[in-house]
């Protein structure tokens, strides 16, 4: 049996090896519809707060209005160095890679498993028009690609 648990939060990004708008800095409504796998015993499987119990925490601290930034985006070290000069704590949810919906989709699947949840897909919605449907297979897939060292590097193809 499949539980869908909806979540979202707002964030800014840029996706700066991007030669196009996305290389602006802006924001977006992000959407996440987690599937988790669950077993019932009797009346009830997993009760649903039991997932909001780590989950509702862990977005609003991590990424509800955070700015989701590259380490390698040079705008990373300018605004490291702001919140030196000024001593504000922006909240910087830093990726090892550029911070496309796929890369995201693999940062919170990581994250929500490692939470001990049985989580086999995860849809992620950056736009009105725009959802990744990102399974436990391009999960484990993306797990190889990274640990083999693939380039983190947005890859896109030409149309
Ligand atoms: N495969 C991907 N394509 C795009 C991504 C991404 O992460 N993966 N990200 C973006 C930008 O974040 C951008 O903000 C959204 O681009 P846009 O082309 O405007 O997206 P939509 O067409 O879905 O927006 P609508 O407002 O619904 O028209 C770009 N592409």
């Amino acid at each position: 049996m499949i539980i869908q648990k909806s979540y979202k939060f707002y964030a800014a990004h840029r996706n700066e090896e991007l030669q196009d708008k996305c290389s602006n800095l802006h924001g977006h409504r992000y959407g996440i519809v987690c599937h988790f796998q669950v077993e019932r015993d009797g009346a009830i499987s997993t009760l649903f707060g039991d997932f909001d119990h780590f989950l509702e925490p862990h977005f609003k601290e991590n990424y509800d209005h955070a700015m989701l930034i590259h380490q390698h985006d040079p705008l990373y070290e300018t605004l490291q160095g702001h919140m030196k000069r000024t001593g504000e704590n922006l909240r910087l949810k830093v990726f090892p890679n550029p911070t496309s919906v796929e890369n995201l989709a693999f940062m919170l699947f990581s994250e929500i498993r490692e939470f001990g949840l049985d989580l086999v897909q995860l849809d992620v919605q950056e736009t009105d028009t725009s959802i990744i449907q990102y399974t436990l297979n391009d999960w484990r897939a993306d797990q190889e690609r990274f640990e083999a060292g693939a380039p983190h590097h947005a890859t896109v193809d030409s149309p």
